[in-house]
């Protein structure tokens, strides 16, 4: 049984964190994704193809660890398995957020064939957990993007299980997944991701 009252309160989590990444920039034209932890086996997610800054309750549903629908005849998103892999990859893990900026798309798409983005040097590393010093290397992984989400869902386990300590990936021409303990912390490394990725695109511009 879900509890309803967790659900509502995730689903309003969602909610807010949509009308913020939207007014953004960063989840345009129906783009990007959202999820929340409601318990051990159930999370609230985004349906498929919605406006993210105009969700309503309705558009936010359950699905499980498996990415199947609790009762409802919904589709959910269509990246849904991406979220699904990383609840169950860490039980910690209380919500999921995938955005569309610019910076990442361009970035991704400027780093051609590196299957990663280094960041060294930046004191602003440290929004993310256990990095206390900006001397610190900071390695994203990028990812090939692809329709096939069952094998990028498999590539993204494959990365993080041999670098757990990654708190977020990219998709080459495509956005960002990050994670968090809760809503909060999620939307602080996506802010975090986004300050990074325009000071690297700024720094390409006057190095290139
Ligand atoms: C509007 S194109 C973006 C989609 O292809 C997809 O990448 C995305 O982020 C949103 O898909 P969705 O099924 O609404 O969750
Ligand atoms: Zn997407």
């Amino acid at each position: 049984m879900i509890d309803l009252a967790t659900y509502a309160a995730r689903a309003q989590q969602v909610i807010a964190a949509g009308q913020f990444l939207y007014g953004e920039g960063w989840s345009p034209a129906t783009s990007s994704n959202y999820s929340a932890r409601i318990d051990d086996q159930h999370l609230a997610i985004t349906v498929s193809g919605k406006h993210k800054g105009q969700l309503k309750a309705e558009d936010i549903m359950v699905v499980d660890l498996s990415g199947q629908p609790a009762q409802s005849s919904l589709k959910s998103s269509a990246e849904t398995l991406l979220h699904c892999v990383l609840y169950e990859w860490q039980a910690e893990i209380g919500a999921v957020l995938h955005t569309h900026s610019r910076a990442a798309t361009v970035l991704t798409r400027l780093l051609k064939d590196q299957d990663h983005l280094r960041l060294e040097g930046y004191e602003l590393q440290k929004a993310f957990p256990g990095i206390d010093s900006h001397e610190s290397e900071l390695i994203i992984p990028v990812f090939e993007n692809t329709q096939d989400i069952p094998a990028l869902a498999e590539e993204s386990m494959v990365w993080l299980k041999q670098h757990p300590e990654t708190p977020a990936y990219l998709i080459r021409g495509h956005g960002l997944y990050t994670w968090g303990k809760t809503m909060a912390d999620t939307l602080r490394h996506i802010e975090a991701m986004e300050f990074l990725m325009a000071c690297e695109l700024d720094t390409l511009k006057v190095t290139r």
